[in-house]
């Protein structure tokens, strides 16, 4: 019985990773600066943000003035928000446990979490001065353990964003650049003359941004695809078509490219959501982002019950699903594919996103099928390691190390196995019989 209420313009925004014009572009500018450097970022910021200080690195000096600007309520609102989510990051980075087993006597197999060395953080700020995405990436480096964090934002239509950069400051970054786009990105991951690069790069950023990052994994470690912002709702009869209608909004006025869908068990509550939706949009003033959002990627499906909702919703891994539903929680245990989940009408992703927590970096245009958000985890390289102290399970593992090897006719690596079978265990050795002067 499932049928659309309103169906998307465009779906190319909610399908594909990244658009075919975006992917030439941003291979265009990763090549000039590869072999350009410094001069080039300088003309791409020019370009694109007219913004051509003689340097992008913002110093002690302006740092500590620009932090002086901002409105005390402000800076202990940033204090407040990032005490949020250092806590959470803190008890997440004290579930990853290092360990180590004895497999067999005397065999030690051990796997360790080491901090990168140097992590690059995008902090966007085209449109809206995003100044929770400093907490969600630096803080998040820093409570990990990464000694370097080095972190760069967008001016605003020229401007500093003040409040931006003392986030960025508070949460403990290590170098402040105020650059942008695929500049700062490409900046970041191969350095210039002027930035050494990094091992690792986290951040959302606009669809430029976004696959900026995708062209460089590889060369460096990249977080996820955490692209234009979209939300899904889950909603049944018992949901405020109005709390429904100024949440999908919330998220509409990321930008243009912005998905908002509904599924909903209930064609009454979908109509009256539509209904306030046409009512509240004329009247917002961030309407030129939401109104195109919405016109061209809103969705509202009704479907015959929450099972076929749960379903429905998985297949879209949408980066925020909202649950308003009587059993909230039920959503926990019935779905498998989202970024971050938001349990009944407590709570919303206005609330992920600025002061709940948990981290606002999540996937995006399908990436949830395989990935999770930003966490202290994605800072970590798990690396494992093993002794053998024990010198007859050296002998027995070379055995089968020897045999293992020839099977796959590596000769080399089966020797390897022999001479330990031999040392510690009396084998032949018929590749090398007086290899070990024996009594
Ligand atoms: N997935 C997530 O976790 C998440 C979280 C927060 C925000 N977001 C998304 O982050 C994005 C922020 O976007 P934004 O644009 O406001 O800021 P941004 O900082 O990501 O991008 C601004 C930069 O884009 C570059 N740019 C603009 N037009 C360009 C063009 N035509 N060619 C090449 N480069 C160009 C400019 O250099 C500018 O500095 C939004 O799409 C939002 O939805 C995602
Ligand atoms: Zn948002």
């Amino acid at each position: 019985m499932a049928f659309a209420l309103k169906a998307p313009v465009s779906t190319s925004a909610a399908t594909t990773t990244s658009l075919p014009d975006v992917q030439d572009k941003v291979a265009a500018i990763i090549a000039d600066i590869r072999t350009r450097g410094d001069q080039a970022v300088r003309e791409y910021s020019g370009k694109f943000d007219n913004w051509q200080p003689e340097s992008f690195r913002l110093s002690a000096e302006q740092i500590e003035e620009i932090v002086s600007r901002v409105p005390q309520q402000v800076i202990g609102d940033i204090e407040f928000v990032q005490r949020q989510v250092r806590s959470f990051a803190e008890r997440q980075l004290e579930s990853m446990r290092e360990f180590e087993v004895e497999t067999l006597p005397g065999v030690h197999l051990g796997h360790k979490h080491i901090p990168v060395s140097a992590a690059g953080a995008y902090v966007p700020g085209g449109r809206y001065p995003l100044l929770a995405s400093a907490h969600m990436t630096i803080l998040t480096a820093k409570t990990a353990g990464v000694p370097r964090v080095v972190a760069c934002t967008p001016p605003i239509r020229g401007e500093v964003p003040d409040a931006t950069v003392a986030a960025m400051h508070l949460a403990g970054a290590d170098e402040i650049y105020l650059l942008g786009g695929v500049q700062a990105v490409v900046s970041m991951a191969l350095g210039t003359e002027t930035i050494a690069p990094v091992d690792m790069l986290a951040g959302p950023g606009n669809a430029f941004v976004a696959e900026a990052k995708r062209q460089l994994f590889g060369e460096i470690g990249i977080d996820l695809f955490a692209g234009p912002t979209e939300v899904l709702i889950v909603a049944d009869e018992t949901a405020d078509p109005f709390v429904v209608a100024v949440d999908l909004l919330s998220q509409a006025e990321h930008g243009p490219d912005s998905p908002a869908v509904l599924i909903t068990t209930s064609e009454a509550l979908g109509r009256s959501v539509i209904q306030h939706i046409d009512e509240l949009l004329p009247e917002m003033p961030t309407r030129d982002n939401a109104e195109p959002a919405w016109r061209d990627h809103g969705e509202v499906h009704v479907v015959e019950d929450l099972d076929a909702a749960y379903q429905l919703a998985d297949t879209y891994a949408s980066e925020h699903v909202q649950i308003l539903t009587a059993q909230p929680r039920e959503a926990l245990a019935k779905m498998r594919n989202y970024g971050a989940l938001f349990l009944g009408e407590g709570t919303c992703v206005s609330y992920g996103d600025k002061v709940i927590g948990t981290n606002h970096v999540l996937p995006t245009r399908g990436a949830a099928h395989y990935t999770g958000g930003l966490w202290v985890g994605k800072y970590l390289k798990t690396v494992t390691y093993q002794e053998v102290t024990d010198p007859a399970s050296s002998a027995r593992l070379g055995e089968v190390c020897g045999r293992a090897a020839r099977v796959e006719l590596f000769e080399g690596h089966a020797r390897s196995g022999d001479v330990r079978a031999a040392k510690y265990g009396g084998a032949e050795l018929p590749w090398a019989p007086d290899a070990f002067a024996r009594s």
